[in-house]
């Protein structure tokens, strides 16, 4: 179970090559471990599912090929887990998390969403990455029949009011200025655990 209430939840979701990963990854160095942990609803998806089919989920958490071959069926294989129950990889993923701010990296269905939105309802931001598909394919994205027209890729493209959206195509300075403004509302959320950490001297 979670042992302490988060400060802050970042709800992040974008399509595949959006730039989730180097996004959060972004934030993860300026808040610090201290004060944030990023995490992922595919981990402990990868990992049962790995398991269950007695393959290399070091490979599954990469970016290669391998994670690809085995996209299609993962998807399959965890929706039917999530029609059982919607909740599943969401509760996996943060049960033994103790830090202030979590930044989910991986959103990708309404349900996950709305898991989060009902467990802590104070707490949610969600951010939108995106990118153009030219960029996305610069970065070796290519459209996947069963992937890329599947709910693991379009869930979230309507019926969200995304607290932020980020536009992440490349150029720097851009990026640098959203992020500002996301960092800006993070930190103002969590100045009394900030200031515990310093005094702490962590
Ligand atoms: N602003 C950026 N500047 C430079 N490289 C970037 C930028 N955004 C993303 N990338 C690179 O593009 C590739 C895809 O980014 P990333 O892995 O973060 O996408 P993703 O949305 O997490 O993809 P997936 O859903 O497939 O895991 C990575 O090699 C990453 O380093
Ligand atoms: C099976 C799945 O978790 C794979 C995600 O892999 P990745 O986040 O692209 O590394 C996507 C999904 O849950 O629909």
């Amino acid at each position: 179970m979670t042992t302490l209430q988060p400060k802050l939840i970042l709800l992040f979701s974008g399509k595949r090559k959006s730039g989730k990963d180097y996004v959060t990854d972004l934030i993860q160095k300026r808040l610090g471990p201290d004060l944030c942990r990023t995490l992922t609803l595919s981990g402990p998806l990868k990992e049962r599912y790995a398991h269950e089919r007695g393959l290399d989920y070091e490979q599954l958490l990469g970016a290669g090929p391998y994670k690809e071959e085995y996209r299609a069926d993962m998807i399959r294989w965890g929706e039917s887990r999530r029609q059982q129950d919607p909740g599943v990889f969401c509760r996996l993923a943060v049960s033994a998390v103790t830090r202030p701010v979590w930044v989910v990296s991986d959103c990708r269905r309404m349900s996950d969403l709305q898991w989060f939105w009902t467990e802590y309802p104070q707490q949610c931001v969600s951010v939108r990455v995106e990118a153009s598909e030219r960029t996305r394919a610069l970065r070796g994205w290519r459209f996947t029949a069963g992937v890329d027209d599947a709910e693991s890729e379009c869930g979230l493209d309507q019926g969200v009011d995304f607290d932020w959206i980020l536009t992440n195509n490349g150029d720097a300075n851009l990026l640098d200025q959203q992020l500002e403004g996301l960092l800006s509302l993070i930190k103002a959320k969590t100045q009394d655990s900030r200031d515990g950490i310093h005094q702490r001297g962590e």
